[in-house]
């Protein structure tokens, strides 16, 4: 573990508390390892160091100028404030991850000294159970060196991939936000299951274990989703009868709107905190 790089968190919010879990459950990093640190609820950074072991320092700047990696994940309109509060402890030769929805690599490059290899990702809450899809773009003075660090740090919470900086807001739209899709259609199951007289209990192991099982069926048999639909629907049967009746909601283009309108959001979020 001695030759594991240290780690500084800036902003312990929800993002960060699923890189914790996910990267301490894996065994990818040590508490001893990571520093964290907040801007105003420190009673938050105490819980999380109590949680999972993990550094409160008592010295910040220096924690954040010795850091191997520093990850940045503060919201988008707080970024401005924060590199102006850290940049000037952070040097040529760490790594700076951001995984801040809408901001660019230039953005962060601008802030800090010249040559610092700058990296955005936009992972998403399932890396609590290692199960993040990740995507990642390097900014103007990151290498391949870098890229394969990120990669390796955000794989001990899932999957990577790879992407163009243009594509991150789309991506945003999927991936990053993809999980409160799924978890909103699993509400809306769940009350399904409850207007029809199921208790929620009975209702909520239901859908959790379909939804599991068609997850897994996709990953598995590689199928594409139109066929394995088509064999769940029988002919004038019941699901014909519900898949028709979301067709007529428009559900598929619902989901459509709701991700291209996240991925708008992004690049708003990028605009509005690059002219603070
Ligand atoms: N929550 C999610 O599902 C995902 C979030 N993200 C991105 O991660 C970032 C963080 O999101 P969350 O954790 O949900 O936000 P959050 O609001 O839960 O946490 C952000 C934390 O940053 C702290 N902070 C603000 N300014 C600071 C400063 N100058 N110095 C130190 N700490 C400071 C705040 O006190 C707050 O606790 C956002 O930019 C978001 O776009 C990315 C992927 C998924
Ligand atoms: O809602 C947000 O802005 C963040 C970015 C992706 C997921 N959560």
């Amino acid at each position: 573990m001695a030759d594991q790089p240290t780690t500084c968190f800036i902003g312990a919010g929800s993002m960060t508390e699923a890189l914790l879990s996910g990267l301490l459950s894996r065994g990818m990093s040590t508490g001893e390892r990571i520093t964290i640190m907040n801007r105003r609820n420190h009673e938050r950074v105490r819980q999380l160091a109590r949680q999972y072991g993990v550094i409160l320092p008592a010295d910040r700047k220096t924690a954040v100028s010795r850091a191997d990696i520093i990850i940045l994940a503060i919201k988008p309109k707080d970024v401005a404030e924060a590199l102006e509060q850290w940049g000037r402890y952070i040097h040529p030769g760490q790594r700076v991850i951001s995984v801040i929805a809408g901001i660019s690599t230039s953005f962060i490059e601008d802030r800090l000294t010249t040559g610092t290899a700058v990296i955005r990702a936009m992972p998403n809450t399932s890396g609590t159970v290692g199960l993040s899809a990740t995507a990642l773009c390097p900014g103007r003075h990151a290498g391949e060196a870098d890229l394969e660090e990120a990669a390796r740090f955000f794989s001990s919470i899932g999957i990577t991939v790879v992407v163009k900086e243009e594509d991150m807001d789309a991506v945003t739209g999927l991936s990053g936000s993809g999980p409160a899709y799924i978890y909103y259609l699993v509400e809306a199951l769940e009350k399904a299951g409850v207007t029809m007289g199921l208790t929620p209990a009975v209702s909520r192991r239901l859908t959790l274990q379909t939804l599991l099982g068609a997850a897994k069926m996709l990953q598995e048999t590689g199928e594409e989703p139109a066929e394995l639909r088509r064999k769940v629907s029988s002919p004038g049967g019941t699901t014909m009868a519900g898949l028709e009746t979301l067709a007529r909601h428009r559900f598929q283009d619902a989901l459509i709107l709701a991700v291209q309108q996240a991925c708008r959001r992004s690049r708003e979020l990028g605009r509005s905190s690059a002219g603070k």
